[in-house]
């Protein structure tokens, strides 16, 4: 359990807190601050500022008042020399933290005094519980990395829980000792190195015995500078279309990129063994990306299962390239015999050098068909034959058809029997077993139809089976006659219309909705679902069912003194964050 049951959890991306780029200073804020103001983000609890700041050689924060705030720098890179109308003067740098209360009135500059580099920190405010303090200024010795990794270490706690003698100690404080502050939240950190995870129990170190607790935790983006602009103006593009089909492919490319961290071959040059494709996570099963394209009103086919353009040309386009990445695509018969597709990557033709998609890229057709019905002259067949295609591999449960076997294995195909359950259901399992250990497919695409769709997420409900769940949303409503599927409550909250969320399967096993970066092709929305264990540029962690980028946070209400939060690193990159537990205050209400 990563998360209390009661838990509710908003994340907080990066790409959506307020933001500004003054050249000297590029600056993130999750609360409203400065310029940025916007009435839904101004505190949680006791927290007034989280801001992520880098702020260029030789220049800095002029001296500037301060009054009934505490606040603390955390540098993760460069240095920063704080001065005050206390008597202070300090340089700080990595692994070190300056607070300062305030309190009745302090004035304090900030600058980067380094010839050459950017000092890169995090700010945060608290608002104590009493005004107009005597003014008191901490620093914590420089804390070595490998102190903190793997493990929470604690920054700040509230000063009741500091014997009387300690609260005294103000300036650099004795090794080990956390800083006290005029407010019921304790501020930890760690760095959490790949696959590693940290417990935290909410109310740590704190008075509070009992009772709602609340949480907030950041990912600092420490692999460099996200532009938001660029960004934005990245997604404003993508959302206005491109009418070069060069340009839809890197578009489709990017988008590849952004899930699996593996680009598709966009030239026709690699041959067999250079084709980039999805490698297994799992030593005995084919990896599983399900997807497929839905109305907004959660229909996949219309009235009498009419196969529908549901997908726009650039999502098409997308989806052609999710299938050169995959070993295999599998439908099952009733998609096969209504739609007759080809399950090819004809749309990514001409390629970006002009060529076309070489037969080794393609994904080798799978159908599962319990009582051979797949048609000898479908077109999967026919590609097969005329050596456009791969051999079509048919998997079926269907007894004494021997003839019918004969015929598609005359025709072209592979068929191999499986058991399946009273119901005739196939174990997915076994399927992905079988895949993977006597057909070599290392990587599957599942696409559909309803049947296929509801019966592997009711099976990944007991058993983590999907890796990716790309669903295409387009922008119109098919009407209550066209072809729906029923899917957990995690999948039909993001995908569904509030009031047809109802119908959804129970589903205890999740992935984590990867939503990190918008992805808009021109009018369709592409919802992408990871278990997160993907090759990534930049530092990933998972806390319950949110996945958190560089830049991201999120805030956890509801959870109860004593419970579990659960934090564990999902990427290939260090994760450094901050995490604060607050008790909420009366009439607090976010
Ligand atoms: N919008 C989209 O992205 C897609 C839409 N579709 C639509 O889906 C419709 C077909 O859907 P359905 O009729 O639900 O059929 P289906 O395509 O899922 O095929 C059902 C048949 O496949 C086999 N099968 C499927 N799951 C099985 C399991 N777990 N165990 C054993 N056998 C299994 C059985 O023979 C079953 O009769 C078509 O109208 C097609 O256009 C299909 C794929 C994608
Ligand atoms: N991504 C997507 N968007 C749509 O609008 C669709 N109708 C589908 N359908 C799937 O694609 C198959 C057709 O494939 P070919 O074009 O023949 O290669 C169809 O059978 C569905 O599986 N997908």
């Amino acid at each position: 359990m990563s998360t209390p049951n009661s838990t509710i959890s908003t994340a907080r991306r990066w790409w959506h807190r307020g933001s500004a780029d003054h050249g000297w200073l590029k600056t993130f804020h999750t609360f409203s601050f400065a310029s940025y103001y916007n009435p839904q983000w101004m505190t949680f609890g006791c927290l007034r500022v989280v801001n992520e700041d880098r702020v260029a050689a030789k220049t800095g924060f002029p001296t500037h008042p301060h009054n009934n705030a505490e606040i603390f720098s955390y540098i993760i890179n460069g240095k920063l020399t704080h001065k005050d109308s206390i008597g202070n003067v300090e340089t700080l740098q990595r692994g070190e933290v300056q607070f300062t209360s305030a309190g009745s009135g302090i004035r304090h500059s900030e600058y980067n005094d380094h010839p050459n580099d950017e000092c890169h920190f995090l700010q945060i405010w608290y608002t104590p519980r009493q005004r107009n303090l005597p003014p008191k200024y901490y620093t914590l010795p420089q804390v070595k990395d490998e102190e903190k990794t793997n493990k929470l270490m604690t920054l700040i706690r509230d000063v009741d829980t500091f014997t009387p003698e300690e609260r005294e100690k103000t300036g650099l404080l004795p090794v080990g000792r956390a800083i006290p502050a005029h407010c019921s939240l304790t501020t930890r950190t760690s760095i959490l190195t790949p696959g590693n995870s940290v417990k935290h129990i909410l109310g740590h170190e704190s008075k509070q015995s009992a009772g709602e607790r609340w949480s907030f935790i950041h990912l600092a983006m420490t692999s460099g500078y996200k532009d938001p602009n660029a960004l934005k103006k990245q997604v404003q593009k993508d959302i206005a279309g491109y009418t070069q089909h060069k340009d839809r492919l890197e578009h489709a490319a990017r988008y590849c990129k952004s899930v699996y961290g593996v680009t598709p071959n966009l030239t026709g040059d690699a041959s067999k063994g250079q084709v980039n494709k999805l490698k297994a996570t799992d030593p005995e099963k084919a990896r599983v990306t399900l997807t497929y394209a839905q109305s907004r009103d959660g229909k996949i086919a219309g009235e009498n299962k009419k196969m529908l353009a549901l997908s726009n040309a650039e999502s098409m386009i997308m989806t052609h390239s999710l299938r050169i990445l995959h070993d295999g695509i599998l439908v099952g018969v009733n998609t096969l015999i209504n739609d007759n597709p080809q399950l090819n990557a004809r749309l990514l033709n001409p390629l970006l050098d002009g060529k076309e998609v070489p037969l080794d890229a393609l994904p080798r057709p799978i159908v599962i068909d319990s009582k051979l019905r797949t048609p000898l002259d479908c077109k999967l067949l026919n590609n097969a034959r005329q050596g456009t295609g791969k051999k079509p591999l048919i998997f079926t449960s269907a007894n004494g058809e021997e003839a019918k076997a004969t015929a598609l294995r005359e025709a072209g195909a592979e068929v191999v029997k499986v058991t399946t359950d009273a119901n005739g259901h196939l174990s997915w399992s076994d399927l992905l077993t079988a895949l993977r250990q006597e057909h070599q497919i290392e990587s599957v695409m599942i696409e559909g139809g309803a049947t296929a769709i509801e019966s592997l997420l009711a099976a990944h409900a007991e058993q983590t089976l999907i890796n990716e769940l790309i669903v295409t949303v387009a922008p119109n409503n098919v009407g209550e006659k066209g072809l729906s599927y029923r899917a957990p409550k995690w999948v039909t909250k993001q995908t569904l219309p509030k009031e047809k969320n109802a119908n959804s399967l129970a589903n205890t096993n999740s992935l984590a909705p990867l939503q990190c970066d918008p992805q808009m092709f021109q009018s369709d929305v592409i919802l992408t679902w990871s278990q997160g264990k993907n090759d990534k540029e930049e530092a990933q962690i998972r806390i319950g069912d949110q996945l958190l980028s560089e830049g991201d946070g999120v805030f956890l209400r509801g959870g109860q003194v004593g419970e579990e939060v659960e934090i564990t690193n999902v990427g290939d990159r260090n994760a450094e964050f901050l995490l604060f537990d607050i008790e909420p205050e009366e009439g607090d209400d976010y």
